[in-house]
């Protein structure tokens, strides 16, 4: 079995992955998250392991952005993973030795993000460079005497690094949700990984709303009279027209129960286009 997360080794995303899919699977790294998106969907991985939301940034952009794409039409979601997101500052062995020496911070915009607060007060005038991952930021300031990067613990480690601080996110209840994807192909059963019955069901799905008044009313009015809670709801430009937004929702629930399959029948009323993106269980653990 292949699985293909963010790389190069040590992202929070490899986390993820092994947290998932343990020692079981092929677990291979790729450049970028479009690039785990393309590769599912032209077969040459059997799942991805994506970033989707963090709980100080919220949604992370390059993911939801892929959902929306013709080509990758058939991709699905059928597992969601919770992490834990601790970042370290470290740079290398013979760089700067403490944190005015430091002239670069290189990162990922989604851990640079979830550090702002601790950036503005300890280097408020470095250069802050977005990198593809994590780990590409540890890997590229091991060769620099200027440069640290924001990166997880593992990556000291893989890159041979030391850290200057610790615990530089802003909350201490940073946490980051990864969803599985994988091909559809017509089979049953769906795959079910990891997925216990006792978690709570939870469907996602991606609409595009007629433009009128009240539509967004009319469409959250049937999940309502059907009693289905709204667990997410988030909008992104829909990059087909100017001012134009699709929207994606978490509900509780899945399209097997009665009440869920009358719910999304009804919704074909409001909506333009829509889309179930997948169901999975909710663990309580993270
Ligand atoms: O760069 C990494 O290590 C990643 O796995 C990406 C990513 C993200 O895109 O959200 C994953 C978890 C953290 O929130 C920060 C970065």
């Amino acid at each position: 079995m292949k699985v293909g997360y963010l790389g190069p080794a040590a992202t929070y995303t490899n986390e993820a992955a092994l947290k998932q899919f343990g020692s079981e699977a092929e677990l291979i790294p790729m450049r970028t998250i479009a690039d785990v998106f393309l590769a599912v969907g032209n077969s040459q991985l059997d799942y991805g392991v994506v970033p989707v939301e963090n709980t100080l940034e919220g949604g992370v952009t390059y993911t939801l952005d892929m959902f929306g794409r013709a080509d990758l039409d058939e991709i699905m979601i059928c597992a969601e993973i919770m992490l834990p997101i601790r970042s370290h500052l470290m740079v290398a062995q013979n760089g700067p030795k403490s944190l005015n020496e430091i002239k670069v911070v290189l990162s990922h915009p989604q851990a640079l993000g979830q550090a702002r607060g601790w950036l503005q007060n300890n280097l408020p005038n470095v250069e802050i460079v977005e990198e593809t991952s994590t780990s590409r930021s540890a890997e590229l300031v091991a060769g620099r005497t200027d440069a640290a990067a924001i990166a997880p613990i593992l990556c000291a480690e893989a890159y041979n690094l030391k850290v200057l601080a610790s615990d530089l996110q802003d909350a201490d209840f940073n946490q980051t949700r990864f969803f599985v994807i994988y091909k559809h192909r017509p089979r049953w059963p769906m795959p079910v990984l990891n997925n216990s019955d006792e978690g709570v069901p939870i469907t996602a799905i991606m609409i595009s709303i007629k433009d009128k008044v009240g539509t967004l009313h009319a469409v959250t009015d049937i999940f309502m009279r059907y009693d289905i809670n709204l667990v997410r709801i988030e909008s992104r430009p829909s990059k087909q027209k100017a001012w134009d937004y699709v929207f994606f929702i978490d509900l509780q629930g899945q399209p097997g129960q009665p009440h869920v399959a009358n719910a999304l029948h009804e919704l074909a009323s409001e909506t333009t286009w829509a889309k179930v993106l997948g169901w999975w269980n909710r663990s309580s653990k993270v």
